[in-house]
């Protein structure tokens, strides 16, 4: 995937510093007093994404902050490659967990916003953005664990399908799912198949018609999420079981995973300009734009 040249330009018009020119990301740990041995920890942020990178268990934690509920704009998902790439290219870095620090979200998926009332230019720069995410996470040789400590509709719903494993907060009120259908969208076949892959094709064909939001207890039941344990426990038991995962030689998992994956991740590669044109296309009409109106005026609604 080379893709630094375009992060790189996207980077530029977007206005987000990249990593690379910040004062040195991994000097911005916090000092250790003199005397003490210096703490394995080396830490990145920028705007909305915060990662911690252990180096003695060699799993990085990448926390979500982008308020108010960490929806996917196109800056969120510029930051969130680059971290991605950043630990991928990582020796130290063998695992990474997934998480957020807002409160009640995990991520409330793509950020409509991006996808009301812009250019068509825009909206190519964007869907480029949430495909170049999904191929760097679902194709990572990393350890990957979604620790979803809220709720995650859509494109949330994508990051935590794309990990190794998902542990969910077991609160009945948080939800999770591709509800594409209940916006009047439809869920491209890369979110289907990454989908399909998880849940098997019955209850995805079901669940993507009716565009489900699963309530964590139900979401379990199908097996979209793979166990679920008290909030406080989250980030405990996804250390657990990243350590469980890291056990294994990593040329074995990583040529396992890829094998399991290739398949799916191929053929968004080999239609990608094919993938843009279908969103340009399907994005730009009156009907869909009314329907995204519509969808974030009842969102609105619904707090008044
Ligand atoms: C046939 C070929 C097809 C080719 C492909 C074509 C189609 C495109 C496919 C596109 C795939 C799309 C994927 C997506 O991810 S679409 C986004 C789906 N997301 C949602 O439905 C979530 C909507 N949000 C909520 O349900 C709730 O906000 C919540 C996340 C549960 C949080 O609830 P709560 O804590 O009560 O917060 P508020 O609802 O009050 O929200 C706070 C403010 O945030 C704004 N908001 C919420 N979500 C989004 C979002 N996704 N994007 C942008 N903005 C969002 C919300 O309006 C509030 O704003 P305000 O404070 O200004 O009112």
């Amino acid at each position: 995937m080379a893709a630094a040249p375009i992060l790189a330009r996207r980077i530029a018009r977007s206005g987000v510093l990249p990593l690379c020119c910040r004062p040195p990301s991994w000097d911005r740990a916090p000092r250790q007093p003199p005397g003490l041995p210096l703490a394995p920890c080396r830490a990145f942020s920028n705007n909305k994404i915060q990662v911690e990178l252990d180096e003695s268990s060699g799993v990085a934690m990448m926390k979500f902050k982008s308020p108010p509920v960490n929806s996917l704009s196109l800056d969120f998902l510029t930051e969130f490659s680059i971290s991605l790439e950043k630990l991928e290219n990582d020796r130290a870095c063998r695992g990474v967990i997934i998480t957020s620090t807002i409160p009640k979200i995990f991520s409330s998926g793509l950020d409509i916003m991006e996808m009301c009332g812009k250019n068509v230019e825009h909206y190519g720069e964007f869907w480029r953005a949430v495909q170049e995410m999904w191929l760097r996470l679902y194709g990572s040789n990393m350890v990957t664990v979604a620790a979803v400590n809220g709720s995650s509709p859509a494109g949330g719903c994508l990051i935590a399908l794309s990990c190794d494993y998902r542990i969910m907060a077991e609160n009945p009120k948080f939800s999770i799912g591709l509800n594409e259908a209940q916006l009047g969208i439809v869920a491209p076949f890369w979110f289907k198949d990454t989908f399909v892959n998880v849940v098997g094709h019955r209850i995805a064909e079901r669940s993507l018609q009716l565009g489900s939001l699963h309530p964590a207890p139900e979401a379990l039941k199908l097996g979209l999420v793979d166990e679920l344990v008290p909030e406080e426990k989250l980030l405990e038991k996804a250390s657990a079981v990243m350590a469980r995962w890291l056990a294994l030689p990593d040329h074995a998992r990583q040529l396992t995973k890829s094998m399991m994956r290739k398949a799916v991740l191929d053929h968004l590669v080999a239609h990608r300009e094919e993938d843009i044109k279908n969103f340009i296309n399907f994005i730009s009409k009156e009907s869909i734009q009314k329907s995204l109106r519509m969808y974030m005026e009842m969102l609105k609604k619904k707090k008044s």
